[in-house]
């Protein structure tokens, strides 16, 4: 599992619990502005510092943040925003002895602290606030966010004012949403996350990279896993997502497809199944271990038809693209129980309607929905399964947004389901290795190169 990604009310909760078993609020306090003091110092030295404190607990760690800074001979200033409004941030604040500016005054520094808002941000900032933080951001060399951006929602990573881009972002407890998720995930180049002697637990996590295992002894190609990848009209989307399930791991692919067209390599079988009672009968093959359908599936009458032959047979079964068109057409309440869902966003609005909440809360409103693990696309993709849980992947590669990777993912996905039997978590290793195969690949790749480097990418996680 990765790192556990808390909301803000799930936050306030873990703190409150740290607080009934007996830590000060302060001391909570104390802790996250001396880690991310340690950060700053540890990076930054002694460079001329301005650290900006808000009206709540984040400003108070601002001013633990700017204390222990000149503690250590850094010159540090602070520009605050109004009062300080909660009994931790006085305290912090009153033991702060140099001098308070006023934030719209203030003047840039190489090094800047953003302690204005955290998880308490309900609004996004005051034009003249958010400006501020902008020319001060943009004028320093060295920028660090605590805990969040100030601007950013905190649970959905929607920018509610104008958010300039950070150096660090230095998670405090826990991650949130608004750490992973876009646009916020985009506001920052790095980030950290620092314990401050909080147990946070969560039914959302970050992906972590996948344990996997090398076939047993006893392997043959059946128990390793038979995938079946349904085809039709467009050829290639089809061969790209079993060229991929191929090399997922899984003992052997077999495509059926309209027409025996002898592309592929050999190791995959192809077979011609022209008539719909073909595909009925390709699936009776008790030996598949799961079965992809929908790129190249196409969406005319005899997709559906073929799609429907799919839905019948009772294997476990990964639906993309087409196929995820074809049943918000036809009636979502076809959806069938078990699968692995692979919508991006289009096909999401397509299926599900209009979800309120973040992109983690549609996923799981989805998952429960439809009772199917959810891997919601993008560049932040959420894996969820019905029973709550949830992974989130994020600051992987935009070079991903090409053609036919969602047809790698799927064929991916597929080959990890026939090997483990398991919906959610067949969905994070196939969404972890493409992740991986896309940090191979590096710039300007095209799917098919993904597929290359999935061996790679397997191999480092045996
Ligand atoms: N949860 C925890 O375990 C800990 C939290 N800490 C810090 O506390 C932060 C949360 O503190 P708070 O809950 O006090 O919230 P914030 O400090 O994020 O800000 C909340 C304050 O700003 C006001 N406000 C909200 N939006 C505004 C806007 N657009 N313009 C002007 N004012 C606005 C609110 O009414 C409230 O007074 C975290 O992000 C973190 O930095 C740490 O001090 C230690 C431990
Ligand atoms: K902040």
């Amino acid at each position: 599992m990765g790192a556990p990604v808390l909301t803000a009310a799930a936050m306030r909760a873990a703190e409150q619990a740290a607080i009934a078993s007996g830590v000060p609020e302060y001391d909570l306090m104390e802790r996250a502005g001396a880690t991310a003091a340690e950060i700053v110092w540890r990076a930054g030295g002694s460079r001329d510092t301005l650290v900006l404190c808000g009206p709540g607990n984040n400003g108070g760690d601002g001013f633990v943040i700017a204390r222990i800074l000149r503690a250590k001979g850094v010159p540090v200033r602070v520009a605050a925003l109004g009062e300080s409004g909660t009994a931790s941030s006085l305290r912090a604040r009153a033991r702060w002895d140099g001098p308070v500016e006023a934030l719209h005054q203030a003047k840039p520094a190489a090094q800047l602290v953003d302690a204005l808002f955290g998880t308490g941000l309900t609004r996004g900032l005051a034009d003249a606030v958010a400006a501020s933080l902008e020319r001060l951001v943009g004028r320093a060399n060295h920028s660090y966010a605590v805990d969040l951006p100030s601007g950013v929602e905190t649970d959905s990573g929607r920018l509610l004012s104008p958010v300039p881009r950070f150096g660090v972002c230095i998670a405090l407890g826990a991650l949130k949403p608004a750490h992973l998720l876009y646009p916020a995930a985009d506001r920052f180049e790095r980030l950290v996350s620092v314990d401050i002697g909080i147990a946070p637990s969560s039914p959302l996590h970050s992906l972590a990279p996948p344990h996997l295992d090398a076939p047993a002894s006893d392997a043959h190609k059946y128990s390793r896993g038979l995938v079946a990848v349904i085809g039709g009209g467009m050829a290639g989307a089809g061969l790209l997502a079993s060229r991929a399930a191929a090399r997922s791991g899984a003992g052997a692919v077999r495509r059926i497809v309209p027409d025996a067209d002898g592309r592929g390599p050999d190791a995959i079988i192809t077979s011609a199944a022209m008539k719909v009672a073909d595909v009925a009968k390709a699936l009776e093959d008790k030996r598949l271990s799961a079965v992809l359908a929908g790129p190249g599936l196409g969406r005319d009458d005899g997709a559906w038809e073929r799609l429907e032959a799919v839905l019948e047979s009772e294997h476990r079964l990964v639906l993309d693209a087409d196929a995820l068109t074809l049943l918000a057409d036809k009636g979502p309440d076809q959806l069938p129980a078990g699968a692995i869902l692979t919508p991006h966003e289009g096909e999401f609005a397509r299926l599900f309607g209009d979800v309120p909440g973040s992109k983690i809360d549609k996923a799981l409103a989805a998952a429960q929905r439809s009772r199917c693990v959810l891997v919601y696309k993008g560049a932040d993709t959420v894996i969820a399964a019905p029973d709550g849980k949830a992974a989130v992947a994020s600051r992987g590669s935009f070079w991903l947004s090409t053609a036919g990777t969602g047809d790698v993912l799927a064929g991916l996905a597929a080959g990890r389901f026939a090997v483990t039997g398991d919906p959610f978590r067949a969905a994070c290793e196939a969404v972890w290795l493409h992740g991986e195969a896309a940090r191979q690949a590096g710039a300007a790749f095209i799917a098919d190169d993904l597929i290359e480097r999935l061996p790679a990418a397997i191999a480092r996680r045996l």
